[in-house]
């Protein structure tokens, strides 16, 4: 459990980070959002100290963060950052084995954990461990940079933009295969970004951050319903649609669309009431073929209607226009 008290950091006269107070609960991924200069990056540092605090507490498990020598602090933090940081004069194996070889591993198991990391990552090892950085692609590059933050198993890990330098196909494919990583789920997670779109399929719970303050933090979707301030409905202003529909699930919509008696027995497509409106548009849009027929189930019951109504729903029960 990570906890954040009442803190600030000034660099000169300025505040980059003011008054920032946040928990992150043991297994959870917060994700740190806001526009460029927003005090993203100073709040993740802090947390490991590459940056000390002008005012206020971190906790670790309990543990005041300035009680610890940095090396044990260190060890229970992995860290990823964007521009990956591999050692060029390292193999993959060197880089990824560092840190448990300063901690004395002994050889074999370093080998086997090195090897366990990058099968899990999609690197084949018998490929990879002898090749040098510069003979990887930006996303194997990335992948090794993540093996190297996990190798010593911390409990926490930080990402700063830690896919901010992969083109946008091979980000998405990323960022799906990283959701899948046993590895990763029962980690502490805080990782900053700048893109709605990762922080919302990322996030148990968004912190949404503008001049170094803390505008709202909770769960996406109460970000983008229920908005705490003009800052946060305006941010999430100009991919709204997409967004609400990547929070909201048929469910949730049930109760105001419009239901039919589905004409002349067809088939179509069933899907659960706790799928995401967005997926359910994304599986539809593959089939195009006139008229889009769902069944929503929910309980013992199927309700019948089309994907049209729910589009329209959507558009005229926008957040957007509830401001
Ligand atoms: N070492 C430093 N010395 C002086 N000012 C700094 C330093 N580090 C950060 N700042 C300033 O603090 C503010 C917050 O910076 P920070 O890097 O935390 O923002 P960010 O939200 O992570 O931005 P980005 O997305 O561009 O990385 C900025 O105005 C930045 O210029």
């Amino acid at each position: 459990m990570v906890q954040v008290e009442h803190v600030y950091k000034n660099f000169g006269g300025t505040a980059a980070v003011a008054d920032v107070s946040f928990e992150v609960a043991a297994g959870e991924t917060l994700v740190l959002l806001g526009s460029s200069g927003s005090g993203k990056t100073t709040t993740l540092k802090m947390l490991n100290r590459l940056v000390e605090p002008s005012a206020g507490k971190i906790w670790i498990d309990g543990k005041d963060i300035t009680t610890l020598p940095i090396v044990a602090l260190r060890r229970k933090i992995g860290y990823v950052i964007q521009q990956i940081g591999l050692f060029p004069h390292y193999t993959v194996a060197e880089n990824i084995g560092l840190l448990p070889g300063l901690l004395q591993w002994p050889e074999s198991k370093i080998k086997q954990r090195t090897a366990l990391l990058l099968e899990t990552l999609g690197l084949p090892p018998e490929q990879f461990i002898r090749k040098y950085p510069h003979e990887l692609s930006g996303g194997q590059q990335q992948r090794v940079g993540l093996a190297r933050a996990l190798a010593a198993n911390p409990p926490i890990i930080l990402m700063d933009e830690p896919f901010g330098a992969l083109d946008p196909i091979i980000r998405h494919t990323i960022r799906q295969e990283f959701l899948q990583l046993d590895e990763l789920k029962d980690k502490t997670t805080i990782l900053v970004t700048h893109d709605v779109t990762e922080a919302i399929q990322l996030a148990d719970r968004i912190c949404l951050m503008d001049k170094g303050r803390i505008q709202q933090i909770g769960p996406a979707k109460e970000l983008l319903l229920n908005p705490a301030n003009t800052f946060v409905q305006q941010f999430f202003n100009h991919t709204r649609f997409q967004l609400e529909l990547m929070v909201q699930t048929l469910a949730d919509i049930l109760p105001g669309i419009s239901l039919n008696e589905l004409p002349n027995a067809r088939e179509v497509p069933v899907f659960a009431a706790d799928v995401s409106l967005w997926n359910v548009v994304n599986k539809l849009q593959e089939v195009k073929t006139g008229e889009q027929w769902l069944g929503i189930k929910q309980g013992p019951s199927v309700y019948y209607t089309t994907l049209s109504t729910i589009l329209s729903y959507k558009n005229e029960h926008s957040s957007d226009q509830q401001a």
